[in-house]
């Protein structure tokens, strides 16, 4: 028989909340046993408009409490920026997995839930994008950067989007920065007439962020050589090209007595 998995998700309104709601309800060997909303709505998700009557599972609107009284396995946090380090913190402390899809953590953030988590054994991932093919891009890109060193990234959202660049953006310099010698791009005495016309600064390579309407989440890799241009691009279309990630990382979680950055360590 196989062992019931059982799951909170942090943020079940949003873009991403909701699909994963419906993502782990629908598993058989998954059971959403909480979600956390800061607002305070509903009691049960039955009673929110974007989710059907049969979804009879208790709102909390404070981690701790969702903690004691549902106590699950894992929790999956699709929030915000702002909220995600205090929750991945708290999780870890009361010994739930965290699964992180929330993006905005600092080098130091990162650091600290890491070595949190390593001193008492507990597993966690954070994966800056869930989707496979955007995971393979970054691969594809971490490859390409061994023989063409000159590399821009130019990540595209919708323009709800909190952080940029986005965490996708930044995982993807992480790994490319691996194979790539250091190096500033570009003409040695470059100005920018309108700050920011360069992008950010990513030891030498440049990240530009494009907000717009219409958007979900894009990218492109931009490497440049004598004559010759190589693009690598990942599109999601949808939020469901993120859920077999998520369902992945829940199942892998609950292996793991470390913290995992990326599923590009878990495929
Ligand atoms: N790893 C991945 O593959 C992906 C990651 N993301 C990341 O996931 C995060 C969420 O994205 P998205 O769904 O588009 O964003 P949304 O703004 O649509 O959803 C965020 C939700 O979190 C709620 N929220 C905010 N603060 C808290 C809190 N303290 N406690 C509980 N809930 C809270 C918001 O409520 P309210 O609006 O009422 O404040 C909202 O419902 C972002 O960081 C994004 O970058 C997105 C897509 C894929
Ligand atoms: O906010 C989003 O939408 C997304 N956020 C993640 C990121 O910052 O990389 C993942 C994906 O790009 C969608």
């Amino acid at each position: 028989m196989t062992h019931m998995i059982t799951v909170a998700i942090a943020g079940p309104r949003g873009r991403m909340g909701q699909e994963a709601v419906h993502t782990v309800i629908s598993r058989e060997d998954f059971q959403l046993v909480g979600v956390l909303d800061h607002k305070e709505i509903a009691e049960n998700l039955q009673q929110y408009p974007q989710f059907p009557d049969t979804y009879d599972v208790p709102v909390f609107m404070d981690l701790q409490t969702l903690f004691n009284e549902v106590k699950p396995d894992v929790i999956i946090d699709l929030t915000t920026p702002e909220a995600v380090y205090e929750h991945t913190k708290l999780a870890l402390k009361h010994g739930v997995r965290p699964v992180i899809g929330t993006t905005g953590f600092t080098d130091e953030q990162l650091q600290e839930l890491t070595d949190y988590a390593k001193q008492h054994g507990i597993g966690a991932i954070i994966a800056p994008n869930f989707a496979v093919g955007a995971v393979l891009m970054m691969k594809f890109a971490a490859m390409a950067a061994q023989y063409m060193p000159d590399v821009e990234i130019i990540e595209l959202h919708h323009d709800q989007k909190l952080d940029a660049p986005s965490g996708t953006a930044i995982k993807t310099a992480q790994l490319i920065q691996e194979n790539r010698p250091s190096h500033k791009q570009g003409h040695l005495d470059e100005k920018e007439t309108i700050p920011g016309a360069r992008g950010a600064d990513f030891d030498g390579m440049r990240i530009h962020s494009v907000r717009l309407p219409g958007l979900v989440a894009h990218q492109e890799v931009l490497f440049g050589g004598e004559g010759q241009m190589l693009t690598i691009r990942h599109d999601s279309y949808n939020r469901a090209s993120f859920m077999s990630g998520v369902k992945l990382c829940v199942e892998k979680v609950m292996t793991l007595d470390h913290l995992v950055y990326g599923l590009e360590n878990i495929l």
